[in-house]
């Protein structure tokens, strides 16, 4: 059977660090623990609409080295189609090395790598996958210009997009708004994609009211322990989806596990109502997602948003 969620995005392998204090300029600390995780928005996405029960994906690139091969292994365990993941001697798989402190601040270093080389004839190779989806989901940690190719093929196949502006950029295409079905953001997306700072339900009404103006259909601003708000072209009255109360251990992944769910809810319960479908995702969100991170280290060094 097909995929019915194909998602066009990145790998990125996170390398931690665990320290008593944050290194200076040209200084060597020694760190208490070290560990590997796999992250990405689009490997962390299409795994959470797998974990689900999706058939899925992937269309992106890692380096020809161990920590692409890990990758590939790792997607595989998750149940997702590697057969669109490519592997590149001209650049190393994506990295995010990352120092956490005993405050839990944090530096990291971000290395796109691979991940900026997936191309045009990548997407032409996997057009089977995108144009027979269900449900194509993007985001922004690949080449912008390659995320839009992406949602255009689908929209021209008449399959749903649903697009994810992050890491977000102040000065986004504007044929991303219409070119997505579904548009979810967070607070800091929302804010560098329209200026607007959201602190309340009314500043995300808002913002919503002006990504739905620059042409997308359905937009979910996400609103971290407050939930989200939900407006579109068919109900165009903001809608505040509030989240369970759950104790914050580490949010870290939230977003992705939200885009992940959505994605799988429009792909296998199209008939189900937004709101309904929202509410779940709410709902999945607020579980740990990143198995691979020890949460009870990083809960201990983390301050949670509650
Ligand atoms: N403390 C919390 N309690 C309950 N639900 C939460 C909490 N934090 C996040 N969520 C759920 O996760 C969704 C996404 O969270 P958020 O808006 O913080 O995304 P994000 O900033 O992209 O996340 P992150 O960058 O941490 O992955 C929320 O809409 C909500 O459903």
């Amino acid at each position: 059977m097909a995929a019915q969620v194909a998602v066009v995005g990145s790998c990125v392998t996170d390398l931690v660090s665990l320290t008593t204090r944050l290194p200076r300029a040209g200084e060597t600390v020694l760190g208490q623990k070290f560990f590997t995780g796999f992250g990405g928005k689009g490997a962390n996405q299409c795994v959470q609409s797998a974990r689900l029960g999706a058939k899925t994906s992937l269309i992106c690139k890692v380096g020809n080295d161990s920590f692409g091969n890990d990758y590939i292994e790792n997607l595989k365990k998750n149940g997702v189609s590697t057969a669109f993941v490519g592997q590149t001697t001209e650049a190393a798989t994506g990295t995010a090395s990352i120092i956490v402190n005993s405050e839990g601040q944090n530096v990291i270093v971000i290395v796109p790598g691979a991940n900026l080389l997936l191309n045009s004839e990548d997407l032409k190779r996997a057009s089977d996958v995108i144009c027979k989806a269900k449900v194509v989901v993007c985001q922004l940690e690949i080449s912008p210009a390659v995320s839009l190719e992406a949602l255009k093929m689908a929209r021209a196949s008449g399959v749903k997009t649903l697009f994810n502006p992050a890491p977000a950029l102040a000065d986004l295409d504007p044929q991303f708004y219409t070119h997505s079905d579904v548009f979810c953001c967070n607070e800091t997306e929302a804010e560098i994609l329209t200026g607007i700072p959201v602190g309340n339900l009314e500043d995300a009404g808002k913002v919503g009211r002006m990504l739905l103006e620059r042409g997308c259909k359905l937009v979910v601003v996400t609103l971290g322990a407050e939930g989200c708000v939900m407006i579109s072209v068919e109900e165009p009255i903001p809608k505040h989806v509030p989240a369970g109360k759950v104790r914050a251990v580490d949010t870290t992944g939230a977003g992705d596990s939200f885009v992940g769910a959505l994605a799988f809810y429009l792909a296998y319960y199209p008939k189900l109502p937004m709101e309904e479908m929202v509410r779940k995702c709410n709902c999945i969100a607020s579980v740990p997602t990143s198995p691979s991170w020890p949460r009870k280290e990083l809960a201990r060094r983390c301050p949670s948003k509650e």
